[in-house]
């Protein structure tokens, strides 16, 4: 592997390169997983770039979103993206999806770019790289399993996702992060510490790799594909259409929330119950900066604001421990009998330190409860008894478990719910407008009613 002289990592606009930063520049805010869709992306500078392979560019960006350096000589507002970049003359017209543009000058001028995650040649070399850990220029790629097999075909998972997926032959499942934070990144670190506890409902990593340039931070990671899952949003879609009950599957739901909640406390330190004016206090911050994103919270702000002063008079929840932070039905997975749970990279948009600390476990339960909600809006005519239903079973089934009733922590549980709908109000408004209405529809009643 190379490190050519043009190649070297930059922190600072590269000029030679300008016209590549210009074609990233236009094509990364139409990526799914871009992260700063309602801001313009003002400037646009390579971090590092590394040849990975003969016509492949690992390559980290920064976009700015303001240009001005923060106070402090913090770096300008902005997010780090990870991009594999194919180059090549020619490209193959089966990659006609995955082209960015042709780069007009500097050392690579002639050349097309396209992203190399589309590239069965590049997501092949890629698992290469894993198998014979190792580095290149800043990058270096780790393996816990003794020896992964050869030659498994790789395809790009096409989810509404966070980041990118690559599966090898239906045997392993590669996350390709896209947003890049300093620091370890929980899917890493999460999954790891809880295949040490003996948790069966987390598939354990196998290999990853990282950067220790510009920052140290995780890139990748590799884990067993669950060849025959279903997701529980697709599971719960499902039942709707066909008028099922999903009591029984939300039941076994809530036991496995709790089994990896157990295990979670185990693995990592638990902390006091949080401390109750102060989560009111995040919660109404949130609330305030979400509604001056999205003026459509504004009327709701004084009747959502209750439930979180209502916090103050709550008795203290459970322990603040390491949670999922992100818990909802498109996040587990049904395979034969069993449910596991994926994805513990949290919130994708709360900075990495505030989702590496410990929460209450209450937070993943709200997730999860405001997921059969979502799942109940998606036809009409809506179907909030069922919602309703899988709510009351998913709470029964973490109280057979965990030892205590999230129902009987009625004032927390409204508190959660409410602070992850307007998580959602915010997510949807940035990422599927569409969408709004669904967590629109819960911020009225619970600002209203209040239930
Ligand atoms: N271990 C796995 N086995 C089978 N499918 C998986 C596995 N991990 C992830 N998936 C599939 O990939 C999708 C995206 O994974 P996820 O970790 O949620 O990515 P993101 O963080 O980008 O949203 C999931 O919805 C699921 O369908
Ligand atoms: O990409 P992630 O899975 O990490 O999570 C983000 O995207 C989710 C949507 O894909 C979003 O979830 C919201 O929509 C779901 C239905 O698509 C619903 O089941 C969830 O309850 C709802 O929050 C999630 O909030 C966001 O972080």
């Amino acid at each position: 592997m190379t490190e050519t002289a043009f190649l070297r990592p930059r922190s600072a606009p590269v000029e030679p390169l300008e016209s590549l930063a210009g074609l990233l520049r236009e094509w990364l805010p139409r990526q799914r997983w871009f992260a700063g869709k309602d801001r313009p992306v003002t400037d646009l500078s390579l971090l590092s770039m590394t040849e990975l392979f003969p016509d492949c560019l690992h390559v980290l960006v920064h976009a700015g979103h303001g240009g001005v350096p923060a106070p402090g000589g913090n770096p300008p507002a902005g997010d780090c993206y990870q991009l594999l970049l194919g180059v090549r003359e020619r490209p193959s017209p089966r990659l006609g999806r995955a082209l960015i543009g042709r780069v007009q000058d500097g050392p690579l001028a002639g050349r097309t770019v396209y992203d190399a995650l589309y590239d069965p040649r590049s997501a092949q070399l890629l698992l290469e790289r894993l198998r014979h850990p190792g580095t290149a220029g800043p990058l270096r790629f780790e393996c816990d399993a003794g020896q992964l097999p050869s030659g498994l075909v790789p395809r790009l998972l096409d989810a509404e996702q966070s980041n990118s997926s690559l599966v090898y032959g239906d045997e392993y499942i590669l996350k390709v992060f896209r947003r890049i934070q300093p620091g370890v990144n929980p899917d890493l670190e999460v999954p790891g510490a809880l295949a040490r506890q003996g948790c069966h409902r987390v598939p354990a990593p196998v290999a990853w790799f990282r950067t220790t340039d510009p920052f140290k931070a995780t890139l990748g990671v590799l884990q067993p594909y669950l060849r025959d899952a279903s997701d529980g949003w697709t599971l719960a879609l499902g039942a709707l259409a066909a008028g099922d009950d999903f009591t029984v599957q939300a039941h076994a739901l809530g036991r496995a929330t709790a089994d990896v909640h157990l295990a979670l406390a185990s693995a990592f330190p638990v902390g006091e119950p949080g401390e109750m004016r102060r989560t009111a206090t995040a919660m109404t911050e949130r609330l305030t900066a979400a509604a001056h994103a999205v003026p459509a919270l504004q009327p709701f702000v004084p009747g959502l604001r209750t439930a979180f002063a209502a916090l103050t008079a709550c008795d203290a929840g459970p322990p603040a421990q390491r949670i999922h932070g992100d818990l909802h039905l498109g996040q587990v997975l049904r395979a034969g009998r069993e449910w596991f749970v994926i994805d513990f990279e949290g919130e994708p948009s709360r900075p990495l330190s505030e989702r590496r600390s410990a929460h209450s476990p209450v937070r993943d339960i709200a997730g999860m409860l405001r997921s059969f909600d979502y799942a109940a809006r998606q036809r009409r005519p809506w179907r909030p008894e069922w919602a309703c239903r899988c709510r009351e079973a998913y709470c029964a089934g973490y109280a057979s478990r965990a030892g205590w009733d999230p129902r009987k922590k009625h004032g927390l549980l409204r508190a959660y719910e409410t602070d992850r709908a307007v998580y959602e109000v915010l997510y949807e408004a940035r990422h599927r407008p569409d969408w709004l209405p669904v967590p629109m529809a819960a911020i009225e009643r619970l600002a209203v009613r209040g239930d």
